[in-house]
């Protein structure tokens, strides 16, 4: 009886707690994103750019937005580092990838370091937010030209969408943010790391 009314408790009371992995090759700009979601979700001015170094460990942000709480896992994405990712994946809810779309020369790149973060099954029916970051500079492709680009397979049944941001000034970002809300909320995929953290449903 104490435990039907605990975990119904918990499952009414406990603000939902979603991890976000933040990926992509190294210098697309995760760091910085990370520090600008800071400054624009809790109003602390977050490490300005001139100050973030290559990410070698994890770093780790977290936000509120309305009654939803992120936490952020943001890894190096040098290539010795990019093994680590993947210890990450069975707890995430859902990934931001970020491209430099203003590096041509490095979109293969990221294709292909993208294409293994699909093909991986720890992140099966985990919801992916793609940006198209630095559209403050010039040169950026837009979103929709970096889609088709990439031309990406097995996206198919993967709830995902592209957005052109800046982590720079904050394009982008917050319309991102609300789309993961509301697409993690009905994810398939939350509802079984709920389970496994022992938040059930009242009945
Ligand atoms: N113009 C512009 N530059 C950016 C933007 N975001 C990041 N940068 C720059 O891109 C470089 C790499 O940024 P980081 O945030 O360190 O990149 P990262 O993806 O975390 O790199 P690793 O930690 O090595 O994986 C830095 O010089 C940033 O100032 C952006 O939106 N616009
Ligand atoms: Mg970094």
């Amino acid at each position: 009886m104490f435990s039907l009314f605990y975990g119904l408790w918990k499952y009414l009371f406990s603000k939902t707690e979603f991890h976000v992995l933040i990926l992509g090759i190294d210098k697309a700009g995760k760091t910085t994103l990370l520090e600008k979601l800071k400054s624009v979700y809790s109003n602390l001015a977050g490490v300005p750019p001139d100050r973030i170094v290559p990410t070698v460990g994890l770093n780790i942000g977290q936000i509120g937005v309305s009654n939803t709480k992120f936490v952020f896992w943001d890894l190096g994405g040098q290539p010795g580092l990019r093994s680590i990712w993947e210890k990450y994946y069975e707890e995430a809810h859902a990934v931001i990838f970020v491209i430099d779309a203003a590096c041509p020369s490095r979109f293969e790149d990221s294709k292909s370091a993208l294409e293994k973060v699909l093909r991986h099954e720890d992140l099966q029916g985990a919801p992916l937010l793609i940006l198209a970051n630095k559209q403050d500079l010039s040169e950026a492709l837009s979103a929709e030209e970096l889609a088709e680009y990439l031309d990406l397979e097995k996206l198919d049944e993967r709830v995902y969408m592209f957005e052109a941001a800046s982590a720079f000034d904050g394009m982008g970002i917050k319309e991102g943010v609300e789309w993961l809300v509301e697409v993690m909320e009905r994810s398939k995929r939350t509802e079984t790391l709920r389970i496994r953290a022992g938040i059930t449903g009242p009945n």
